[in-house]
């Protein structure tokens, strides 16, 4: 099977064509060519369709096969890869994703790829959460008898932003993230403010575990931040795999770096 490999800041993808699945199930075709040891290996896997409503479609399935509405840093790679691959004629386009239709911006090159998000959402309601959750409200949730403050909210994805000065040990990053207020899981953002201008994170995914990079986590991370007043309209969000830029405004608006591993065939049951 034909595949191309990227990165966002750290956070790996497969991208395939539709066509190059040759009609093999979509979510175990991801967790084998994701798989660490007997695949390739990624985070994700992204597959380009044809849009009835956009010029293009975005499939994505987590590590594990899971489906997840949206990727942050998988748009800016899938983005590149249509450009390269000229399936599409601009620029600018539009990406139907199951978060709705998203802008995508190649034209200040491959390094700030620039793509816009869904209006993040903070009333949460089933099947996200157990429970209504209400703008503003912080819940307060125990892992392994340690507490934690979650804000939480929907970009397209479900995400939970902790502030905290302290390393987080995988246990209590993946007790919140499987906890059983969240049926469908959520990813968890660990925030730490540095100035008006920058914030560090670190993304526990579900579907994943700890990556380098979460697009949709350093938007979520941003968003939380400046609405507490924190930091400006516009920041630098660093995170282990690199930089990101949030700029929260009329669209929250993600900018990034594409790379381009590898391309090539693997061999597939
Ligand atoms: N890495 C992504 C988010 C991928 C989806 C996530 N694991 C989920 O299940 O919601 C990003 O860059 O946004």
């Amino acid at each position: 099977m034909k595949f191309t490999k990227y990165h966002g800041t750290g956070n790996d993808f497969i991208l395939l064509r539709e066509e190059d699945l040759e009609g093999r199930e979509e979510s175990e075709t991801a967790k084998a060519l994701c798989h660490r040891n007997f695949g390739i290996g990624a985070d994700g896997l992204l597959i380009v369709k044809a849009s009835s409503v956009a010029d293009l479609m975005m499939a994505y399935y987590n590590q594990d096969g899971s489906v997840a509405p949206m990727c942050g840093n998988g748009l800016r790679c899938f983005a590149r890869f249509a450009h390269e691959d000229d399936l599409v004629e601009t620029d600018r386009f539009q990406v139907e994703t199951l978060a709705g239709i998203l802008p995508v911006d190649v034209s200040s090159g491959y390094d700030s790829i620039r793509i816009g998000l869904m209006k993040p959402s903070f009333h949460l309601t089933a099947p996200h959460v157990r429970r209504e959750v209400y703008e503003g409200e912080i819940l307060s949730l125990t892992v392994n008898g340690r507490s934690y403050d979650l804000h939480v909210l929907f970009i397209g994805t479900l995400h939970g932003v902790v502030f905290t000065e302290e390393e987080v040990p995988y246990e209590d990053a993946d007790g919140l993230c499987h906890h059983e207020f969240f049926p469908e899981h959520i990813n968890v953002n660990f925030v730490k403010v540095e100035s008006e201008d920058d914030i560090r994170l670190v993304t526990f995914e579900r579907g994943v575990g700890y990556t380098l990079a979460c697009g949709t986590g350093a938007a979520s991370a941003q968003v939380i931040a400046h609405k507490l007043g924190f930091t400006k309209p516009q920041a630098k969000v660093h995170v282990d795999g690199g930089t990101l830029e949030v700029t929260v405004g009329d669209q929250v608006v993600l900018e990034g770096p594409a790379v381009c591993i590898a391309k090539g065939e693997m061999e597939i049951g």
